[in-house]
């Protein structure tokens, strides 16, 4: 990949109630990073709120400025999102590019998106956050489409025939719109397979950068798994941008699958963690979620938040969930510990990835329980896999559908919880 040296001044207003705005500023430097752009300095402003047309103070772009021309900068990034007059009157002023978080982390993802999916998720988000923007940005089309490689502040033409360009793209998202409806649809094709062929689901999740994929590649060891289906781990924010799915085989002849999601991040905006829904509908059907957390980070109780209220975000609730508190070796932490719904581990230590996998299986195949579930005359599916896998205690033909009164595994009660009859719930 060819590199265009990026030197970057980092810029972030601490407003009165944020707590993590020191960290959230390191965590900017190492967005940064994660996309090959140098950061240079970082400028910061106290503020009450901040100013509605540059966003800062303009004693604070005059310093900007400066500091932007003495170490030869070519880039402004700021800490959080900027509206699009803001961006114009900024990039009026410093006479440079300017972009703001939500366009690093969208620059990321653009460059680490493998699976169709996952591009046209990331190209659809770029496109839908520039619509608005296009008049302020410098290289209005630059972050366009799959635009890989290259520099942040150096791709794409200039803002010339800019009505054009904002039917272009609109055009484009409408294709994008419908070639995501496709890829999704063959998606849901796999999963309804997946539900007749009774495997329990589990998904990890958790902030990026927690040791997600590094337990997924351990527990594939530990079943002897081909190194080839192993999933990359590394260092860096946003290793991983499309779900994978493994099945993992448990000794008893019991299996599950196992899918590795995209990371969280704080300031995520609203539109962007829409644009991901569709690749965490896995976590979304799970039957289990693992919320794995960096324990050896200071930081790591905000980063639990942060996941809770984005997985709030997407819908994705009511799913049974264990906390894993990876990385305690690090945090120099006793482990494996179990405790209530937490374990403490090491995804580096085989031994507490089998006692992960152990609290797994108990969690998946362990309980029964007894409940009513009314199901759709369409989901004739649904019915005969009930006959076939659970103890009917009585079955009812009403007008709503089949109400059926069932045992059934903890598992299957969450997966086919949208049949639970009113009472149920
Ligand atoms: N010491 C130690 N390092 C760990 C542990 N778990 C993961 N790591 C390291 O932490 C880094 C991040 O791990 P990943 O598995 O890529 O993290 P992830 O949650 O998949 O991150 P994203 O894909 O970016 O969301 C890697 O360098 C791992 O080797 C652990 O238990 N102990
Ligand atoms: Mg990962």
């Amino acid at each position: 990949m060819e590199e265009t040296l990026e030197r970057a001044v980092l810029v972030g207003v601490h407003l009165d109630d944020d707590e993590q705005f020191n960290y959230s500023m390191e965590e900017l430097a190492n967005l940064a990073e994660a996309c090959g752009v140098e950061v240079s300095g970082i400028v910061t402003q106290n503020l009450e709120r901040p100013n509605p047309s540059h966003y800062i103070g303009s004693g604070k772009v005059k310093e900007i400025l400066m500091f932007h021309d003495e170490t030869d900068s070519n880039l402004v990034i700021f800490n959080d999102e900027l509206s699009p007059s803001q961006i114009r009157n900024l990039e009026t002023e410093l006479d440079t590019k300017v972009i703001d978080r939500t366009m690093l982390i969208l620059d990321i993802f653009a460059r680490r998106a493998k699976t169709r999916e996952a591009q046209l998720q990331v190209e659809l988000a770029q496109l839908q956050y520039m619509l608005p923007r296009l008049v302020g940005l410098r290289a209005s089309l630059s972050r366009q489409a799959g635009s890989t490689g290259g520099g942040v502040a150096t791709r794409g033409p200039g803002e010339t025939k800019l009505e054009l360009d904002r039917r272009r793209i609109e055009d484009q998202i409408a294709r994008l719109r419908r070639e995501l409806d496709s890829v999704k649809s063959h998606r849901e094709t796999q999963r309804k397979r997946r539900v007749k062929r009774d495997v329990p689901v589990v998904s990890l999740v958790g902030y990026t950068n927690a040791g997600k994929s590094t337990i997924m590649n351990s527990m594939l060891a530990g079943i002897g798994d081909g190194a080839g289906r192993h999933v990359l781990e590394r260092d860096m924010l946003f290793a991983t941008l499309d779900t994978s799915v493994r099945n993992i085989h448990l000794q008893d002849n019991r299996e599950f699958l196992l899918t590795d999601t995209v990371g969280f991040v704080g300031k995520l905006p609203h539109h962007l963690v829409k644009a991901f829904r569709s690749t965490l509908e896995e976590a979304a059907d799970a039957d289990l979620l693992l919320h794995v957390v960096d324990v050896s980070h200071p930081e790591h109780r905000y980063m639990m938040d942060v996941t809770e209220d984005t997985l709030a975000d997407i819908g994705i609730e009511g799913i049974p969930e264990v906390h894993v508190y990876n990385k305690s070796d690090l945090a120099g932490l006793e482990h494996p510990r179990k405790q209530g719904n937490s374990i403490w581990i090491s995804a580096k230590d085989a031994g507490d990835i089998r006692t992960l996998t152990e609290m797994i299986a108990a969690k998946i195949f362990g309980d029964y329980v007894r409940v009513r579930l009314l199901i759709p005359f369409d989901r004739g599916d649904v019915v005969s896999y009930l006959n076939e896998h659970a103890d009917v205690k009585d079955t009812e033909y009403t007008e709503a559908g089949t109400l059926m009164d069932v045992e059934i595994r903890e598992a299957d009660r969450n997966r086919f919880r949208e049949f639970l009859a009113p009472s149920e719930e």
